[in-house]
């Protein structure tokens, strides 16, 4: 008998897998009693019920693995909850390296582990053999062991929450194929769905796309952009072999495997570093518990490699050779959020090959999200609004999870860079500093320049834990910026123009700075959220009494755009992403004058153009809008110049800059300079969760000027007193790195982790960023403390600053 639909529900929850499941689960038990999941076919019939279901709960950063603890402890207690069992057990998982570069990383991952409250412990090689008796140990390097990891069995925990949300007052319902999504002025009205030939709608105001790999294409149907691709993934499970005892999961990510002891039987799955996607011309309507063509060829190298590292297994028959679809993202990550383009449509899906242990922690965060109205912490690693609107194009995608699916176990050395997929959005000027030398990064699509390679040197990245070949690159680039100038190219920035006759009032509303300022003047400002939270870091020039440029980096434009449109009310406001009109050019250095004198005849004089304000210049035949800003720390101009003459302004600065010794410098020079300067990164030193003022910003901050989103919180924390404070650190040895996450050591405890790294050549050291608890201390007693950063399991002094090291009173930047 098919179940009634109802007519109305408070959210639709589209696809019945482990995501869709745990959403509705959490959304019940935050009392939203009138939710109603929408199975195509069958409870997990897609993705979730061929899963390994590995439980690592060790992630990428602190709210990944809170996430993943969080599912861990959730799947635990699950079956007591609803009667299913799980399947839960919490053996342990062990990791183990066979190079010395992967031995630095899974060091590093126990430090970080150990600040994330993560039980962790490096072992010697005779403890993985008394683990893991069958394993061929001869090559083994360093190995780490969670004995709180685990696994499960994922059809049940699914069906597990669904139960449970059932319980909770939930409606599931299976066979129900949802086929568009209602919508009016810009927001969620309903679904439209077909059951047994019949249609049907729901009203509601709140769809979530949880549909896994068919996740993409129903978006399309309703304008949102959710990039995501099936690939392949393939598994073999042995017979069971005679004696086997109960085992930790092992990760052998050199060799691209994980082993799964279950029943007497092995599980051997596969990350390899070419996935071969699958689905290219739509997934079929009919997939149910489908399972995909074997392909030995394919495997051959990781059983190859299986049979050495456990040689039971050439003995032991196969029993299944499994090769099922998953989703893949562009950047190894999922998504979760509101989706910017559509008022009440919510995603949560695109995991990557880690759903299960991804899914419990994912939809308590996404139900908090949705009940809220906010992300209950900093969720921005996966939040949809990352998502560039090109990557839905399937010729992109294709290319780039055939990449993205060995990401999981490849070397997660800082700095790597995509192979695929490059090149979709380049600035004007990239054949000329492609023919310079330059080494190319990617981000949000764009090509940007990371390093400049001498003749004759390899274009190309040497990664590594140590210092990269591109090290003394920078060192060089570096020094030219400190002391003489540089030229970057930073035509990736975001760039908004805020107009119309309420574009002031607007702006005041959202910026914690003052905006009511002259034409002409540039504003460093943060866009807060009702709890003082960084939602936004950005400049703000004024262009004339109407109109406005907001300049945000290229990352974050759409969660910037998403954030100024979900803020716009009854003002008279036009909101236009102008990114693709202007490239930016910056001049950066001491000697930037005398370059711009040499380009232009207009006055570059601290009288005429003072810092913080913009000018419209001649430069060569050209024009541009010189913005005197800097994200270096130095002297300089950013120079907006219409995109049809960049390369004509390039060329002109080039030719006058050989008389001054200008330098072409990447992004990575960038990066090194500003963390000198402490100049704080988005995503990385400031988040939705880091407040304003514990983030050493109140000087961008003014509650006098009126109301404005999180200015009540600003005035709440200075009445109560900073809770935690952001602090630069220099590494006292000049030798070991930082790039971010080491565990911050304060007075010999860990107290948190640096939130960005990079190498100060002026300085002279690592020099790192991160906040330090100091509830009721003064500045005097948080300077007091000894602190150390813990890189690899090894301590290393640090001297810590309140007050950027570099140029603490920013003479260099009025120069
Ligand atoms: N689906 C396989 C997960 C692999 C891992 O957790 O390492």
């Amino acid at each position: 008998m098919t179940k009634p639909i109802p007519s109305k529900a408070r959210a639709v929850i589209v696809g019945g897998g482990v995501s869709g499941c745990s959403v509705a689960y959490h959304l019940a038990k935050l009392g939203w009693t009138d939710v109603v999941l929408l199975e195509r076919k069958q409870l997990t019939c897609g993705t979730t019920w061929h899963a390994a279901g590995l439980i690592g709960q060790l992630r990428a950063s602190q709210n990944m693995t809170r996430l993943a603890k969080y599912s861990a402890d959730l799947y635990v207690k699950l079956e007591a909850e609803t009667g299913i069992g799980t399947g839960m057990r919490q053996n342990g998982s062990m990791t183990v390296a066979l190079t010395d570069e992967r031995k630095e990383e899974i060091y590093r991952q126990a430090s970080l582990a150990r600040a994330f409250d993560v039980d962790v412990r490096e072992i010697t090689v005779d403890e993985v053999k008394a683990m893991y008796p069958h394993l061929n140990t001869a090559d083994i390097k360093a190995a780490v062991h969670l004995p709180l990891d685990g696994q499960c069995d994922p059809a049940n925990i699914a069906m597990a929450l669904a139960k449970g949300a059932r319980q909770n007052g939930a409606t599931v319902i299976e066979g129900v194929k949802v086929t568009s999504v209602l919508t009016k002025d810009g927001r969620v009205t309903g679904v439209a769905c077909e059951q047994n030939g019949e249609t049907f709608t729901i009203e509601t105001e709140n769809v979530v796309n949880a549909a896994g790999m068919w996740g993409r294409t129903l978006a399309d149907i309703s304008g949102v952009t959710l990039p995501l691709h099936a690939c392949e993934h393939f598994y073999i499970v042995t017979e069971p072999i005679p004696n086997l005892t109960r085992l930790p999961v092992l990760r052998v990510p050199d060799e691209c495997t994980y082993y799964k002891e279950d029943a007497g039987k092995m599980l051997i799955g596969a990350f390899e570093l070419k996935a071969k996607p699958w689905g290219m011309d739509g997934i079929s309507e009919d997939f149910c518990f489908d399972q995909l063509p074997e392909d030995f060829d394919h495997f051959q190298p990781i059983l190859e490699n299986a049979i050495n590292r456990m040689p039971m297994l050439e003995t032991a028959g196969i029993h299944t050779f499994f090769n099922g679809p998953e989703s893949f993202t562009p950047d190894d990550r999922y998504y979760l959020g509101e989706a910017p383009e559509l008022k009440g449509y919510w995603v949560a899906a695109g995991y990557n090959s880690i759903g299960i242990v991804s899914s419990g922690g994912a939809g308590m965060a996404l139900a908090q999200w949705m009940n809220d109205g906010e992300p209950p912490f900093d969720l921005w690693e996966v939040d949809i609004r990352r998502a560039q609107p090109f990557q839905k194009n399937r010729a992109y995608l294709q290319d780039r999870v055939s990449e993205t699916l060995g990401l999981l176990y490849a070397d997660h050395f800082p700095y790597r860079q995509m192979a695929t997929a490059r090149g979709v959005r380049r600035s004007p000027i990239h054949e000329h500093l492609k023919a310079r030398g330059a080494v190319f990064g990617e981000v949000a699509g764009w090509e940007r320049a990371n390093w400049f390679a001498r003749e004759g040197q390899a274009r190309e990245y040497r990664y590594s834990w140590k210092r990269q070949n591109w090290f003394e690159n920078q060192k060089e680039e570096h020094l030219a910026v400190r002391n003489g100038v540089g030229l970057f190219d930073m035509t990736s920035f975001g760039k908004i123009r805020v107009e119309g006759r309420d574009a002031l009032a607007f702006l005041q509303k959202l910026c914690a700075n003052q905006m009511d300022v002259a034409p002409g003047r540039i504003v460093y400002t943060q866009m807060l959220n009702a709890h003082g939270g960084i939602e936004s870091d950005l400049t703000v020039t004024r262009l004339s009494q109407t109109a406005f440029l907001l300049v945000v980096p290229g990352a974050t434009l759409q969660r910037d755009l998403a954030w100024l449109r979900k803020h716009l009310r009854d003002e008279f406001v036009v909101i236009t992403d102008v990114t693709a009109a202007e490239s930016v050019l910056c001049v950066m250095g001491p000697k930037a004058r005398e370059l711009m004198r040499k380009v232009s005849p207009n006055d570059f004089s601290n009288a005429h153009h003072p810092f913080a304000t913009a000018r419209e210049i001649e430069i060569g035949m050209g024009l541009a809008r010189a913005h005197r800003v800097t994200y270096v720390g130095e002297l300089g101009w950013e120079l907006y110049v219409s995109t049809d003459q960049a390369a004509h302004v390039f060329e002109a600065l080039e030719a006058a800059g050989a008389d001054v010794g200008l330098r072409l410098c990447g992004l990575h020079t960038l990066d090194s300079c500003r963390i000198e300067k402490a100049f704080r990164h988005f995503g990385h030193d400031i988040t939705d969760e880091d407040h304003v003022l514990e983030a050493g910003l109140g000087f961008a901050v003014r509650t006098k000027k009126g109301e404005f989103i999180g200015r009540d919180a600003v005035l709440r924390k200075e009445k109560e007193g900073l809770k935690r404070r952001m602090v630069q650190f220099r590494l006292a040895d000049p030798e070991p790195l930082l790039f971010h996450n080491e565990a911050l050591v304060r007075d010999g405890k860990i107290v948190s982790t640096i939130t960005s790294g990079n190498y100060g050549h002026f300085l002279g050291g690592a020099i790192g960023m991160g906040y330090v608890p100091c509830a009721g201390e003064s500045e005097a007693d948080v300077l007091a403390s000894r602190y150390e950063i813990e890189i690899a399991g090894v301590r290393v002094k640090a001297e810590a600053s309140l007050a950027p090291m570099y140029d603490p009173k920013a003479e260099r930047v009025r120069a």
